[in-house]
């Protein structure tokens, strides 16, 4: 028997009844129609009994579904603190089985969520063909949707996290076109970083799209559902960050001959002769693209990057995208020059490698001092933002 809930007001009702209208800086297209919602629900494929952690749950309209789907526990990270009492209405009609988390995803362990409840259905050992019954859920928000999925698909590589207990699956919302990236095959335009980042440790599926009509207010875009599976076994045996690099550099180029972008990744003095050697060693044609190349590819090449740089240190300087502190002081230099456009770029970029340096400090230790690559680039990260409000007035 499902645990349904019961007699609530209607989303829609609910809103007014708490006024929530949505925020756009928050990102915030809540999705109304139950259908959908429930849709969600069915999709992600939970099932009676199962533990749920659901990212940015809003006004609760697939909070509704999830629970409605039997559920035994649902967990809710929020960040606005306006959907705390509907949720906490939501957490009264739903006995004892939901638990408000009033917090920034971004910032959150998920899987810290669980640690302490000995009641958690049972781990999967990762080489078994079963699922946990837990899922992570979330339509999440467009701006934090390409950082936390990033995020989820490291902690799915070193299997932390909630997927400590096994190949939690995955089932996320986001823009279709980003959608379509996730999942994209070998030798199409959609093909990106994101999609080997996606594919070699999960199975990404885009499960079914959404009319951005569907939800109030009503996006510019439509939005794709993804359901994520990890996969027993990663197809790439690097760690994620060494792939990450690869692919960064690898797409950055994407028009141009793969050559241009491994080049990239070594100190000039040292770019041909290495990029060359690792062409050869993985046996690739220097002028095929980014897009063909296939999984296989892209483990070789992660594999034999990752001994140069083990065998020459001085390659290691660029596992990591963010530059060096002699780079910053360049790109300062060049302030003052730019339009509104290329410094909302700019700034979006020093915002991504802030995000990254304070998440991955042990991988600077043979670049930089962390400390002073941090700070540079926060002042740099205000700076770029009093020259954008300078643009605007
Ligand atoms: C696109 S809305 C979706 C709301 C609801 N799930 C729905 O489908 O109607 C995204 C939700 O995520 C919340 N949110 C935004 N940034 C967040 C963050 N960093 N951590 C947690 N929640 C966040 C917003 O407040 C909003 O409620």
């Amino acid at each position: 028997m499902k645990s349904r809930l019961p007699p609530l007001p209607a989303l829609r009702d609910f809103i007014h009844m708490y006024r929530l209208r949505a925020k756009k800086i928050l990102s915030q297209n809540y999705l109304m129609d139950m259908n959908i919602n429930r849709k969600i629900a069915k999709h992600a494929k939970v099932n009676e009994n199962d533990w749920v952690i659901e990212i940015g749950s809003g006004p609760g309209g697939i909070t509704r579904g999830i629970l409605e789907a039997g559920a035994s526990r649902l967990d809710v990270v929020e960040i606005d603190n306006r959907f705390i009492p509907p949720l906490q209405h939501l957490a009264e009609a739903a006995d004892s089985r939901m638990f408000i988390h009033h917090k920034d995803a971004l910032r959150t362990e998920i899987g810290d969520i669980w640690k302490k409840e000995p009641n958690r259905p049972s781990s999967v050992p990762w080489h078994d063909s079963k699922l946990p019954q837990m899922h992570v859920i979330g339509n999440l928000p467009f701006n934090i949707a390409s950082p936390l999925i990033i995020k989820y698909l490291r902690d799915m590589s070193y299997r932390r996290g909630v997927w400590e207990y096994g190949r939690v699956p995955l089932t996320l919302t986001f823009q279709l076109e980003v959608a379509k990236r996730l999942c994209s095959p070998i030798a199409c335009d959609t093909r990106s970083r994101i999609s080997i980042m996606a594919q070699y440790v999960a199975e990404p599926k885009l499960v079914f799209q959404i009319s951005g009509s569907c939800f109030v207010p009503r996006p510019q875009v439509d939005v794709g559902v993804v359901r994520f599976v990890p996969r027993k076994t990663p197809l790439v045996k690097t760690s994620f960050e060494v792939l990450e690099k690869l692919c960064r550099q690898v797409f950055h180029y994407r028009q141009k001959y793969v050559e241009k972008g491994l080049k990239t990744l070594y100190p000039p003095e040292m770019e041909n002769e290495m990029a060359d050697e690792l062409l050869k060693k993985c046996r690739i044609d220097p002028t095929t693209t980014s897009i063909k190349l296939g999984m296989e590819q892209f483990a070789d090449l992660a594999e034999g990057y990752n001994e140069q740089c083990i065998s020459h240190l001085d390659a290691r300087y660029i596992l990591i995208r963010a530059p060096s502190i002699k780079l910053l002081e360049e790109r300062l230099r060049a302030r003052g020059t730019e339009t509104e456009e290329s410094l909302k770029k700019r700034l979006q970029h020093a915002e991504e490698d802030l995000v990254e340096i304070e998440k991955n400090p042990t991988l600077f230790d043979k670049v930089i001092v962390n400390d002073d690559l941090e700070r540079a680039y926060k002042e740099f990260v205000d700076l770029l933002r009093e020259d954008l409000e300078k643009t605007k007035k």
